[in-house]
């Protein structure tokens, strides 16, 4: 059963067409998986599904509701959820603040005590934020975005900047929480991490769909391998 599915979606900055004409969809349950150059629209797309930017074309369904995307708010309502490249989080504020705030915003009861024992953040409970290690305050910005509930968490380079164990936490953690049903929109440059976790990967190449299908065509694919992959496919 598909959850998103994304219509001939596209924007335009001014004379820039960031995103072109993408139409793909993530089935309910999958890890999906976004790859693509610096610059090739990944986050933008994000941005779009997630009510953080409009669209100037096209237009997404979600849970078989046409209509969308819809603002931040109504988003989030709706159970479509985002992290960012940097985690935003009050960093004046403890991490059980942090989750208290979170907790308020969410439709429904938070699964606070799961979500503080599943990322390891008990130690850290009466820390401020902007007091934490750079894996702990990542691994607080997906807490926060689990804490309210989404169906689809749609995450943006979560493994930037971490440690090769901290990527394999971080893995399991996707996949355990996955496991209870959420579906994962991953955006990555980490290829490896990626592959590994995605059920299904799309790339996109200056804006436009370049190939989607599963992590093994991705990685049999020419034009995946000479725009994006390289030499990086045989490792990947
Ligand atoms: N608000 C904006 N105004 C103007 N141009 C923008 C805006 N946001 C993004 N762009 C441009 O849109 C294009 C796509 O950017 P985007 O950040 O979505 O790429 P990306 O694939 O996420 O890249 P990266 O992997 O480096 O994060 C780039 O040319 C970028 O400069």
């Amino acid at each position: 059963m598909s959850l998103l599915s994304l219509h001939n979606l596209g924007v335009r900055f001014g004379g820039l067409r960031a995103v072109s004409d993408v139409s793909l969809t993530v089935e309910q349950g999958q890890i999906f998986g976004l790859l693509g150059p610096n610059g090739a629209g990944k986050t933008t797309l994000v941005n779009m599904i997630s009510g953080l930017i409009a669209p100037t074309e096209g237009s997404i369904t979600f849970a078989d509701e046409a209509g969308g995307p819809w603002p931040i708010d109504q988003a989030v309502r709706r159970g479509i959820v985002r992290t960012f490249q940097q985690t935003r989080a009050f960093l004046g504020l403890t991490v059980r603040e942090n989750l208290r705030i979170a907790g308020i915003a969410a439709a429904s009861a938070p699964p606070t005590d799961e979500l503080i024992a599943a990322f390891h953040l008990e130690p850290v409970l009466d820390r401020p934020a902007g007091d934490l290690n750079y894996a702990t305050l990542r691994h607080l910005g997906i807490a926060l975005a689990l804490s309210l509930r989404p169906r689809l968490l749609l995450l943006d380079e979560p493994a930037v900047g971490l440690t090769g164990a901290e990527v394999d936490r971080l893995a399991q953690l996707i996949r355990d929480w996955n496991g209870r049903g959420v579906t994962v929109l991953l955006i990555e440059h980490n290829v490896r991490f990626l592959m590994a976790l995605s059920h299904r990967v799309a790339v996109l190449d200056r804006g436009r769909l370049l190939f989607q299908g599963t992590p093994a065509e991705c990685r049999a694919n020419p034009q995946v391998i000479d725009v994006y992959l390289g030499r990086s496919a045989e490792h990947a």
